[in-house]
């Protein structure tokens, strides 16, 4: 294996709080998994169009892999060996040359409430404000409280929580695995899924490397969470099979019980009016082909123009 404190792995990452709190936890568990020093890795951060517009919701910018694109250029000019990733922000398919098959242990799957008066949805008052740019915690919010008011709402912990102060809303939503990743959860009330259904993907960190490069094939394999696999698969399966990106108000989550695999998926209209929520079990080796059916049990019942 090449890496070593002469010829470091090179890890490519944004340069957000959360990225580099993930950057750091893949570094330590490749340290531990092949016994080297910390010089033997160099923490490479690359800013996306996703980090450069701050003041406009990213839906309104559109395109595939905000969060991604110059990173993954980053590493097909060899810049960077490997990339690490939130896996809700990650496109489906992935360029000529790169593939992602590493996967680490997942953290807490659920959303959170952020609030300084309320500490659940339900004792919102009529009317009130939440703040939220995600197109699908917008309609799943709309769908069980019609009478809220929405407002765009993007930014970091720190900006969110000064957003709040100031009165721009009254709650706001964030996920809790960036929350524990920043060690900032005690701001957070935990909503449990069968209440709102999290992003597929939500609260796993996934790792991006060359399909050609044996060594980081290697060392990533060693640190690769099977279990995480299993689930991110089936509920990857199901993004695919939608057609999905984070511009449509698409939830899933697959939870492990041994080998048996359970997925549930919801698909909302964007305004919140209509949801439609779907469960399926099965062998775990078999999430990919699960997660393909229900994609598909759930076009049917969709029609056209679903997502307006
Ligand atoms: N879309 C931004 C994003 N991508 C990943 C996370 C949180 C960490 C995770 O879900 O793994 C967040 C912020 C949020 O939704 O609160």
């Amino acid at each position: 294996m090449r890496f070593s404190p002469d010829t470091p792995l090179k890890i490519g990452t944004r340069g957000s709080p959360l990225a580099l709190a993930q950057a750091h936890e893949t570094r330590s568990r490749l340290m531990g998994a092949l016994g080297l020093p910390e010089t033997a890795f160099n923490i490479v951060v690359i800013k996306t169009t996703g980090d450069r517009v701050q003041d406009r919701p990213l839906g309104e910018i559109g395109g595939k892999g905000l969060f991604t694109k110059e990173i993954e250029d980053a590493m097909l000019s060899n810049d960077i060996d490997i990339a690490v990733h939130s896996m809700k922000d990650m496109p489906v398919a992935f360029p000529d040359g790169l593939m992602l098959d590493c996967y680490l242990p997942r953290e807490d799957v659920r959303d959170a409430f952020i609030s300084r008066k309320y500490k659940s949805i339900s004792q919102l008052p009529k009317g009130a404000v939440m703040g939220s740019s995600s197109l699908r915690r917008r309609a799943q919010l709309a769908a069980v409280r019609p009478d809220l008011k929405l407002v765009e709402f993007r930014g970091n912990v720190q900006t969110r929580l000064r957003k709040l102060d100031d009165g721009v809303a009254d709650a706001t939503f964030l996920a809790m695995a960036g929350l524990n990743r920043l060690g900032s959860a005690d701001i957070a009330n935990p909503i449990e899924t069968d209440e709102i259904l999290p992003a597929i993907a939500q609260g796993c960190i996934g790792i991006e490397r060359r399909v050609d490069d044996a060594d980081a094939a290697a060392a990533l394999a060693l640190i690769h969470d099977q279990d995480s696999g299993l689930r991110l698969n089936a509920e990857r399966a199901l993004l695919a099979g939608l057609d999905g990106s984070c511009q449509t108000p698409i939830a899933g989550l697959a939870t492990l019980d041994g080998d048996t695999i359970t997925l549930r998926g919801e698909v909302l209209r964007p305004d919140g009016s209509e949801s439609i929520k779907h469960m399926m079990t099965g062998a775990a080796k078999d999430g990919a082909k699960i997660g393909t059916d229900m994609a598909k049990i759930l076009r049917d019942q969709m029609g056209e123009n679903f997502f307006g």
